[in-house]
């Protein structure tokens, strides 16, 4: 290779150090991803797993999110009873580019969106969902598959005075408090309800939360004990109360202790106070036995589903 040669061997290759050709397969994989997560919120929309309105409001607060890229002509052609013709009529009134995605819509456009919203169902309301049932019967298992499955109906995180067992996260499993703050805050009117479960820990649902919650127009699952079941009969009469029942006492019994938990001491404390929590099965507006926790999991859903469709009650 020649003086000339080499020169100009070295001049290209700084020119390609300066200008490194993207990876087109990264770019490409990123945008099918994102498509994928798009396809997901709407296929969650049209199967009714997901509300038109909870879409909306995640789009709204997290910009980056899947629901805020969603062009809103897909957002409104996924639901129900809305074909193209539809929702062209109604961008053209909201006064929405055919382009637009949720997230690019501005604070007028969301009002106007959110007006539609409360038109369309104004008879479907956020509702305040309990559910109870005795020790071990699988509320916590049943709560969490509604959580992974059904995310438009929000849950509550508890305040508790109990440890935290391994595994469980301050903030998300409960927010684990001392015996100090638990008193400030049921001094300061911060528990919709609490109540002190199996003779000894406090468990309380923060009120404020839950009220943000359905003023967001999302109903709130809350999984807490018979106690707290009844206090909020009280406050809130029409709040849906839904026991969970065990298939047998026997499987009640094999539950409690295949979870390996408890000792045996706190084991027969828990099963009499179970024995207590059955026999309040009638207290409740429905019963719904947790034989399979994916079976009963969608039962707590129709039942919530059926009160927001329910304005009477
Ligand atoms: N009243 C009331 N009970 C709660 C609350 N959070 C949890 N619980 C109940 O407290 C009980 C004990 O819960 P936990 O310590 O997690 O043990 P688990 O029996 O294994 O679920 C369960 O019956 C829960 O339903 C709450 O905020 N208020
Ligand atoms: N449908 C079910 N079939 C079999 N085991 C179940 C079912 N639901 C829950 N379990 C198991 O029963 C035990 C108690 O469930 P958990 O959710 O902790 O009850 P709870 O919150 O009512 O005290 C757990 O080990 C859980 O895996």
């Amino acid at each position: 290779m020649s003086d000339a040669e080499r020169a100009s061997e070295a001049r290209l290759r700084g020119v390609i150090d300066q200008h490194p050709v993207p990876d087109p397969g990264a770019a490409g994989r990123a945008a099918v991803e994102a498509r994928r997560a798009r396809a997901a919120v709407k296929r969650a929309i049209a199967a009714g797993q997901r509300g038109a309105r909870d879409v909306a409001e995640r789009a709204w607060q997290e910009p980056g999110s899947p629901e805020a890229r969603l062009r809103v002509e897909e957002y409104l052609g996924s639901l129900r009873s809305m074909g193209p013709k539809r929702v062209e009529a109604l961008m053209a009134s909201l006064g929405i580019a055919r382009a637009k995605r949720l997230g690019g819509l501005g604070g007028l456009q969301r009002e106007r969106v959110r007006g539609w919203l409360d038109d369309v169902d104004p008879s479907r309301r956020p509702r305040l969902i309990v559910l109870a049932g005795p020790t071990a019967v699988g509320k916590g298992t049943v709560a969490q598959y509604v959580r992974d499955h059904f995310p438009q109906i929000r849950q509550s995180v508890s305040a508790t005075t109990r440890s935290p067992r391994p595994g469980e996260i301050d903030g998300v499993h409960y927010a684990f408090v001392s015996d100090a703050d638990f008193d400030r805050m049921v001094g300061e009117g911060e528990f919709l309800e609490w109540a002190k479960v199996h003779n000894q820990s406090r468990y309380g649902t923060p009120r404020s939360s839950v009220q943000a919650a359905l003023d967001e127009g999302s109903s709130v699952l809350l999984e807490i004990d018979l106690q707290g079941a009844r206090q909020v009969r009280e406050s809130f009469p029409d709040a849906v109360l839904l026991f969970l029942a065990p298939p047998s006492w026997d499987e009640l019994v094999r539950r409690l202790v295949g979870r390996g938990t408890e000792t045996e001491d706190e084991r027969t404390r828990r099963l009499e106070t179970a024995k207590v929590e059955l026999a309040s099965q009638p207290e409740f507006d429905a019963t719904v036995v947790n034989t399979d926790i994916a079976e009963a999991a969608r039962e707590v859903v129709e039942h919530i589903l059926a009160a927001e469709a329910d304005p009477a009650r």
